[in-house]
């Protein structure tokens, strides 16, 4: 395998010095940057490797920056460095997608441990990829799109068909079902896979930086502009562009990006230059264009560019004989990912959540999916439709509660002592902690944590 690039960023120089010796000893190709910024300029230009940086930092901070780079490429693992109990913002980085956490101080040996499996799991993934792409047909999709409905099997046939094609695509469906996926799995299918996926969510883009986000500015191309800046569209070099909830965008943006798509030429804010664009365009919308048409805020013309092939992903109301399985495979997933036991969901949770509704789609039945396999329980008030198994749930709550807070009491507070006694991974004790709202420095007596 190539040696995965360690790229580490903090904006303590004693610390950041240090860190990259520790890992350069211990064999890692070490690159150490001293801010965000510079971090993410580098991982916008195809990075290959693994991401470790402090989680407070002046200007951009770590949580900041690995949504930043998730926005770029999701599958570069983020470990991220905590300070001494910040167990609350530990928490966060793991639900927000980080890969790790490391708590100050750090052994050495630990941060190399970490380091490694991060690397080994990169290696994995751009091998996977590689191979994907050489082979032209990837089929992994069933792992990604789950489902056994007819009509989740009707979308992974279309996918499977546009997704190797140049087609422009057009992905509707309600919020959390899946659009993003669908469009990464299209990406992933065309031979445009071993090249950039610039994800772009129109909505979360305010209307007077969008224009410079998509299309970047030259020097002095507006009050302010004191330096000259790409914009997303020149980062895809050959690659997919997603424009995320395109119905968001501004009507003069829209008749901006009817150019780009046309000719397959972008320019900069501030010049006349255009620069050709290789690039597919993918769009999503929760939407439905034709109404936003009628009501005036979305061109036609756009519309009629951009819908020659449209794909609709189903809501779980249309398919609830899908969620059983949906759920199940999320837990997993989870517990897998938290490095927990394997999980089993009982008949009655199966029936509680077929029968629920889930306004957020595949997005909230995997934040449910994620707590339970977490170990953290369902997750929502109405879980069982007896009030008998809700009553258990909630005693056995209590009781977790009481086990965990009587330990903390006989270890004085001692982290590493209370899960050791309670055979549960660090990890799975901090996210409990949390859950129950224990603050471990009341049962402190003294401020050893180890
Ligand atoms: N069929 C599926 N199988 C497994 N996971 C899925 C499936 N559909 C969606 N997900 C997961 O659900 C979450 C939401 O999916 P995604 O972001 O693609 O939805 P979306 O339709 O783009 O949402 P939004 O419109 O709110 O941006 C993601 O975590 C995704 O991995």
């Amino acid at each position: 395998m190539t040696q995965i690039q360690v790229l580490l960023i903090d904006d303590d120089d004693h610390m950041r010095e240090a860190t990259a010796l520790a890992l350069q000893l211990a064999d890692f190709d070490v690159r150490a940057l001293p801010s965000a910024d510079e971090a993410l300029h580098l991982v916008g230009f195809g990075f290959k490797g693994i991401v470790v940086s402090d989680i407070r930092m002046s200007g951009m901070d770590g949580l900041t920056l690995m949504n930043r780079i998730h926005d770029l490429d999701r599958d570069i693992p983020v470990i991220l460095v905590t300070g001494h109990g910040d167990v609350q913002l530990a928490v966060r980085a793991m639900q927000e997608g980080a890969y790790d956490f490391v708590e100050k101080p750090f052994t050495n040996s630990h941060l190399a441990d970490v380091v490694k499996w991060a690397c080994d799991r990169r290696a994995l993934v751009l091998e996977n990829r590689l191979l994907r792409a050489a082979a032209g047909h990837p089929d992994d999709i069933e792992q990604r799109l789950i489902g056994r409905s007819p009509a989740m099997i009707a979308l992974r046939d279309k996918i499977r068909a546009v997704g190797p094609t140049e087609a422009d695509v057009l992905i509707m469906g309600e919020t959390g079902t899946g659009k993003e996926v669908t469009a990464r799995a299209l990406h992933d299918m065309s031979p445009r896979a071993d090249k950039p996926f610039i994800a772009i969510n129109c909505a979360a883009l305010p209307s007077m930086l969008i224009e410079s986000e998509l299309f970047g500015h030259e020097a002095g191309a507006f009050p302010g502009a004191m330096r000259a800046r790409f914009g997303k569209f020149e980062l895809a070099r050959g690659g997919t562009i997603l424009l995320d909830e395109i119905g968001a965008m501004p009507l003069e943006v829209q008749a901006k990006l009817l150019r780009v798509i046309q000719e397959r030429a972008t320019t900069r804010l501030g010049t006349n230059d255009s620069m050709p664009l290789n690039a597919r365009f993918i769009a999503t919308s929760k939407e439905n264009l034709e109404d936003e048409v009628a009501a005036g805020r979305f061109r036609a013309d756009l519309l009629y560019r951009l819908n020659v092939v449209t794909l609709r992903v189903p809501a779980l109301s249309e398919r609830r004989e899908d969620i059983a399985l949906l759920f199940l495979k999320l837990a997993q997933e989870a517990a897998l990912r938290y490095r927990l036991d394997p999980v089993d969901v009982p008949a009655q949770i199966t029936t509680a959540i077929t029968d629920r509704d889930w306004p957020g789609n595949v997005r909230e039945l995997r934040n449910a999916a994620d707590r339970f396999g977490m170990g953290l329980g369902i997750g929502f008030d109405n879980a069982a439709p007896d009030a008998g198994s809700g009553l258990l749930a909630d005693k056995m709550a209590a009781f977790e509660r009481t086990t965990i807070a009587n330990a903390l009491v006989a270890h004085g507070g001692n982290l590493k002592s209370v899960y050791e006694s309670l055979g549960l991974s660090r990890k799975a004790l901090y996210l409990k902690i949390r859950r129950y709202g224990l603050d471990r420095r009341e049962y402190s007596f003294d401020e050893s944590d180890s």
